[in-house]
């Protein structure tokens, strides 16, 4: 999927949360959005996913303009801030009352994107209310893959992973680039940025500084 930003601006209430932002990602890449605390990497998410419509510019998604002729990218995983998920579920219940919604994904599908995420199964059929930070993180992001998404959108996706779940979900994310999928990831990782994302924008102030 083919995301283009066209001179984005947001301002909420005084402030500039972007800045005439104009941008192009390409299909089957990698890339990390890199930047301070406030800097604009979650509201530069929110604007790709339509969940924030711009003061001034155009969100293009494979040719089509959002808020115009669509409303959301029609084949998006993300995962902003902390996804509530109901805690007297299991993780494997919340997918599978997920997937209730679109019709899209098979149960092989959510067990799949457990894997993709290091997930076992003992954890995927333990209730939320007892995972831990990681736990939680991780279901965030296999909730954000299990429909195969063409365009994924990951908020510090590494944040509260071991080294070893690191490794695997990183490796997971190369192999969904290479089948096409558009990955953007914001992070303070320093590997995030240098091993896994293929190209860096430097966000600061709300604006693409490189
Ligand atoms: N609801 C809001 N109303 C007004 N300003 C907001 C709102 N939410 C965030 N901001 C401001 O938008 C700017 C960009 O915030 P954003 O969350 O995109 O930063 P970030 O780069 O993701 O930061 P972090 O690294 O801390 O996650 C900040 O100045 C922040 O204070």
């Amino acid at each position: 999927m083919s995301i283009e930003l066209k001179n984005v601006t947001k301002k909420i209430k005084k402030t500039t949360v972007l800045k005439n932002v104009s941008y192009r990602f390409e299909a089957g890449h990698i890339y990390g959005l890199a930047g301070r605390n406030g800097s604009g990497k979650t509201m530069l998410i929110r604007a790709i996913a339509g969940l924030l419509i711009p003061s001034l510019g155009q969100v293009i998604i494979d040719g089509e303009p959002l808020h115009e002729k669509i409303d959301f990218p029609p084949s998006i995983g993300v995962t902003i801030e902390n996804t509530v998920f109901p805690k007297d579920l299991t993780g494997l219940e919340n997918l599978v009352a997920l997937s209730k919604i679109k019709h899209q994904a098979t149960l092989d599908d959510i067990k799949s994107a457990f894997e993709k995420v290091g997930m076992a199964e003992r954890e995927w059929n333990t209730k939320v209310a007892k995972y831990s930070l990681g736990m939680r993180q991780k279901l965030s992001i296999a909730q954000a893959l299990f429909e195969k998404p063409k365009l994924l959108l990951l908020d510090e996706p590494t944040n509260g992973l071991d080294q070893e779940s690191t490794e695997k979900l990183r490796e997971t994310l190369r192999q969904e680039a290479n089948r096409g999928t558009t990955v953007i990831l914001a992070s303070h990782d320093k590997d995030d940025l240098k091993l896994l994302s293929q190209t860096v924008i430097q966000i600061d102030g709300g604006a693409i500084v490189n």
